[in-house]
């Protein structure tokens, strides 16, 4: 399977999403800007998808995320960011959402199980109430500590500072 097939639209996701209900399969959404992806991403994800029968990952758009995280954020674009994440075999879709929060979108998809990182306390996940009023399950899953996206990109400023590289062969 080519794995760009995984990143839909929101219509296409509402789809997929009814057909793998009506075969009794438990849908796992949850979402984030998922900026240079890391160690603790490709856990949480792994034990997002292990918490039903399919995830789908609502990915916030480049907009979305510098109004979140800043102008100088994202780092890499929202198809790159889908693109990667479509290539992980937790990951059974992908979907872009332009909003500050995910919660047109839960409302749209009305997933079996919510989940969000444990660095998000269980009242202010966005959505939950939607999914428990439909009788749906609300988790948070463990961090894998030390890792975070902007982590990396302090790194990477330490390391290099913001010294063009000299070899003509290297991109930044
Ligand atoms: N180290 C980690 N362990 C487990 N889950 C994580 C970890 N870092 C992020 N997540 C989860 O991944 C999802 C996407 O988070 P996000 O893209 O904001 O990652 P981040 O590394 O925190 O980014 P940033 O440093 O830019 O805030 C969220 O649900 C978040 O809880
Ligand atoms: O990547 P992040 O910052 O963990 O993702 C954010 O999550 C918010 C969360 O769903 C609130 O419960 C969401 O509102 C925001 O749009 C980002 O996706």
């Amino acid at each position: 399977m080519n794995t760009r097939e995984k990143i839909l639209t929101q219509d296409q996701a509402a789809t997929i999403v009814k057909q793998w209900q009506h075969e009794h399969l438990n849908v796992v959404f949850t979402n984030g800007c998922f900026d240079i992806l890391h160690a603790g991403h490709v856990q949480y994800l792994e034990n997002a998808r292990s918490a039903g029968d399919r995830l789908v990952v609502g990915v916030n758009t480049d907009h979305s995320v510098q109004r979140l995280k800043g102008p100088a954020r994202p780092v890499c674009s929202e198809h790159d960011r889908c693109r990667v994440l479509a290539a992980l075999e937790s990951v059974d879709a992908v979907v872009l959402f332009e909003e500050d929060t995910p919660i047109e979108l839960i409302e749209r998809l009305l997933p079996d199980t919510l989940v969000k990182g444990a660095d998000w306390a269980l009242e202010d996940i966005v959505g939950a109430d939607v999914v428990l009023a439909r009788g749906g399950e609300v988790k948070t899953i463990a961090f894998l500590d030390g890792r975070s996206t902007t982590g990396v990109i302090e790194r990477v400023l330490e390391s290099y500072g913001r010294t063009v590289c000299r070899d003509e062969k290297k991109t930044l």
